[in-house]
């Protein structure tokens, strides 16, 4: 039984200087979020958010105080952000089309790779509850069912959904001062809701999401890996601008519904990665049509084929539709993704054609 306290904690915390280097952390209030479980600490330190990059060693200070605390096994330390008015929007970076892009300034993460890690492909959607989450597990399973290794980080700030949709329970485990990231059938699985409390009062802004994302992309063991799958926010804002200009991605997996509100959403989040230069593999309609599992007859709910037609319109591949179905609903939402449920069935076998053309999007991309 560890015998951490939350008062050892803070005492530790007393010792590291604030953002002026005036008073300490404790002092000014900056300390949120706070839980000793197991011998596992997390925190969130506020800070203003224009100044998340320059403040990190202040964030790895404080970490590394709490970490010497005997019994402490692993310590999160995150920077967050809490203010009545909305930070300034972290200025976008954009590069001219065949330009190099220019090294991010202070300590926000490059767009180097990682080592051990292929390729990084990130799933986003343009809005919230299209099944992007439920594309990204499928999709990353559906590779490794090709013969690759694959990891998945769920980046969704707002609702993490990886801990539900593979029934991980288990944490990561800090070893030499690095993250092992747990498993669940067979892939390896970072989420925003290990590093953060759900119920924790905390409003993430834009630049101090990269501080989280960072540390899930550079201090865990992710190795070896050919591809990681990112489970992107949802919406296309300074969070996800700021995020497909710093990870190093190889590409683009768009996930729509057929609605028109949803492409319009679809679009823009299509037009935020082109800015930035990263290749779009694809759109995926996804609750593309309804199947009546007792009559078989085919509804098309939220219309059918404007996915099809928008990607078309986009010039970029249509991956392939996914209907609505229970089958899909039930095991997403109990754990066992349809591609591991019922590797056999229709649903998985859309998802490695999926998976396949996104192989072939990536090898054509490679060459470009
Ligand atoms: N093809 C499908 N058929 C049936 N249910 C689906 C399908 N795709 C997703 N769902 C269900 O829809 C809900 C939302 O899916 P999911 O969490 O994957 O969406 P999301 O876009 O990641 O959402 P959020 O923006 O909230 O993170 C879940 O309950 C999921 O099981």
């Amino acid at each position: 039984m560890s015998s951490v306290t939350k008062e050892a904690v803070l005492e530790r915390l007393a010792r590291v200087r604030g953002p002026d280097r005036t008073e300490d952390l404790v002092s000014l209030g900056l300390i949120s979020g706070l839980n000793v479980q197991d011998g596992k600490v997390t925190f969130a330190i506020s800070v203003p958010p224009e100044r998340a990059p320059e403040l990190e060693p202040m964030r790895q200070a404080a970490e590394n105080l709490v970490r010497e605390i005997e019994g402490v096994e692993q310590v999160i330390a995150v920077l967050t952000a809490e203010r009545a008015t909305p930070p300034p929007p972290e200025p976008p970076r954009l590069k001219p089309a065949g330009s190099h892009q220019a090294p991010p300034k202070g300590g926000l993460p490059k767009k180097e790779p990682i080592p051990g890690v292929g390729a990084i492909i990130a799933v986003a959607s343009g809005k919230g509850g299209v099944g992007k989450s439920t594309t990204s597990v499928n999709l990353a399973l559906a590779l490794q069912a090709q013969g690759l290794k694959v990891g998945i980080l769920d980046a969704d700030i707002y609702g993490p959904s990886m801990p539900r949709l593979l029934g991980v329970s288990d944490k990561p485990e800090a070893v030499d001062g690095r993250m092992v990231p747990p498993t669940a059938f067979g892939l390896k699985v970072m989420s925003m809701g290990f590093l953060v409390d759900e119920d924790a009062p905390m409003v993430w802004r834009g630049p101090m999401v990269m501080s989280a994302i960072t540390q899930m992309l550079r201090q865990v063991d992710w190795s070896p890996l050919d591809v990681m799958i990112v489970d992107m926010p949802p919406g296309t804002g300074d969070a996800q601008l700021t995020m497909s200009q710093n990870v190093p991605l190889a590409g683009a997996v768009i996930v729509s519904t057929p609605q028109d509100i949803a492409l319009i959403d679809a679009r823009k989040g299509l037009n935020m990665f082109r800015k930035v230069d990263v290749p779009i593999l694809g759109i995926v309609e996804n609750m593309s049509y309804f199947l009546c599992p007792s009559c078989g007859e085919k509804s098309d709910i939220f219309g059918h084929g404007g996915a099809r037609e928008e990607a078309d319109r986009m010039g970029v591949p249509f991956l392939g539709e996914v209907p609505l179905h229970m089958e899909i609903r039930r095991n997403s939402d109990g754990g066992t993704p349809v591609v591991v449920s019922a590797p056999d069935g229709e649903h998985a076998k859309l998802y490695a054609s999926i998976a396949s053309t996104v192989r072939d999007r990536l090898k054509a991309e490679a060459v470009s």
